[in-house]
């Protein structure tokens, strides 16, 4: 029970409290410990898998949020803001270990980690700097250093294990690419070229150019990032980047999209294809067209053939080189799905992709957008005002901030990621509704499948 004059930081407190009694009580009646820091990650640990109980889940978003809430009351402002300025220390450094192997080759050595000089020694790199450079990564709670310059993994430093044996990293570049999960290589992209084209964010504000973003002031060139994307000598950053789309899809339940046997869907912009992939093994009777560009569809291709060559063999998927800037080549589609693709472009260029899809449309067909969908870090006073069905979500309880602030902070971030490197947005449900309308689109519903970032975002044609 709060009462009215309790301070804030005691109501944090309390909050954090009462969400650590919720995940205490959940995890003593299945008579299992609480995942430890210290010990790396285990997916197999059926520890982990509590973690995706409800209960656990909502009161682990309140803990961080809470949390942080906490820290930026007491803690000096001066210090907050500067400590806030020198944040991408965090992004460089992990990147850094990431890409020398470091997780690999502490997993190699257990518990009792190793001194720098071993840890650098794989890599040809400087044992010094790469201590100083774990330090910095440990002072923020990913990996742990046991005694002086002697490192070992700890549950976050883990998630970045690539699976190999280090050997096997260090002797090819490409074995390590193609070992290289959904998320390790989104990971190492984001704190690569994202981090260098968000860094030009104050000059190109404060000093705009016609058509210049951050990406294209980092790099010195004119041209859009796609096209740098797709140069020849860039194949690893595209190989890397395509292997990240599929990363974001692990978790991600499709179960909203159409399926009807017969009907065609057309993965619009669908990169390899790995979500009408994962569509089409649930509905073998669904028709699909994967469309993107011509490099990515060769990629495109391999992927069907490994994961799901039957629907390959019977012509039940087609594979099209397609520019969404232009006219729409299928005329009996039962769904346009555009999946990350309408949040890379500014209002204008979305809704002419979106205005080529309503052309090619049947009164019939659906249009599904699959993003994230931003709410305002105020409090929102009438929740229920908006009449789109689906559209309501769920707010913190105060004094959090109503969209639980750092617990849930990826949308936020991907949305000045996508300014600074291709001009895009990520929409609110009301600049969804904008867009769809320039489109030709009406938007008639939203969901918010569960255990996903994302939001399926559904139109039909407007009259
Ligand atoms: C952010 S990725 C999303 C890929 C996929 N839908 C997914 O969710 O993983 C954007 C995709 O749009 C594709 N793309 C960019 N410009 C395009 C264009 N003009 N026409 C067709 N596809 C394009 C890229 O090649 C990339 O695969």
């Amino acid at each position: 029970m709060r009462s009215v004059g309790i301070s804030n930081l005691r109501c944090l407190a309390n909050i954090i409290n009462e969400a650590i009694d919720e995940i205490e009580s959940v995890y003593a009646a299945a008579d299992i410990p609480f995942p430890a820091l210290d010990a790396p990650f285990n997916p197999a640990d059926p520890a982990e898998a509590l973690l995706q109980n409800p209960t656990v889940e909502g009161a682990t978003l309140n803990i961080i949020a809470a949390a942080a809430q906490l820290s930026a009351t007491v803690a000096s402002p001066a210090v907050s803001a500067l400590n806030a300025s020198q944040a991408f220390h965090i992004s460089a450094c992990l990147r850094a270990a990431s890409e020398v192997n470091v997780v690999e080759v502490l997993r190699e050595a257990g518990p009792a980690g190793l001194h720098a000089n071993q840890i650098a020694a794989p890599s040809k790199t400087d044992p010094l700097l790469l201590a100083r450079i774990l330090r910095l990564l440990a002072v923020h709670n990913i990996f742990r250093e046991v005694t002086p310059n002697v490192f070992a993994n700890n549950r976050i430093s883990s998630v970045l294990d690539k699976g190999k044996p280090s050997k096997v990293l260090f002797e090819s570049p490409n074995e390590r690419l193609m070992g290289t999960s959904g998320f390790v290589a989104l990971l190492e992209l984001t704190a690569d070229y994202d981090m260098k084209g968000v860094a030009m964010l104050a000059d190109t504000i404060l000093h705009p150019k016609a058509g210049e973003l951050g990406f294209n002031r980092a790099y010195g060139t004119t041209e859009s990032w796609w096209d740098w994307l797709h140069r020849p000598e860039n194949v690893y950053q595209m190989q890397r980047f395509d292997i990240a789309m599929q990363g974001t899809a692990a978790s991600e339940s499709m179960d909203t999209i159409h399926k009807g046997a017969g009907d065609v869907l057309v993965d619009v912009g669908g990169g390899n294809g790995h979500t009408s992939l994962a569509i089409a093994q649930k509905n073998p009777g669904l028709r699909v067209v994967v469309q993107d560009l011509e490099d990515t569809i060769k990629d495109s291709k391999i992927h069907w053939k490994a994961n799901l060559p039957t629907h390959v063999e019977s012509q039940m998927v087609d594979f099209q080189v397609h520019d969404f800037h232009t006219p729409q080549p299928v005329p009996n589609a039962a769904v346009f799905m555009l999946r990350h693709i309408l949040h890379n472009w500014s209002d204008e260029r979305a809704a002419n992709i979106l205005r080529h899809l309503r052309d090619a449309a049947q009164p019939t067909t659906k249009l599904v957008v699959i993003d994230r969908i931003p709410v305002s870090a105020g409090r929102v006073l009438d929740p229920g005002e908006n009449t789109i069905p689906g559209s309501t979500r769920p707010s913190a309880p105060a004094p959090l901030l109503p969209n639980w602030g750092v617990a849930k902070p990826s949308v936020y971030y991907l949305d000045v990621t996508m300014h600074c490197m291709l001009g895009g947005v990520e929409r609110t449900l009301e600049h969804f509704v904008e867009v769809f309308a320039k489109g030709g689109w009406k938007l008639v519903r939203v969901y918010h499948p569960e255990g996903s970032v994302n939001s399926h975002i559904v139109g039909v044609p407007a009259d």
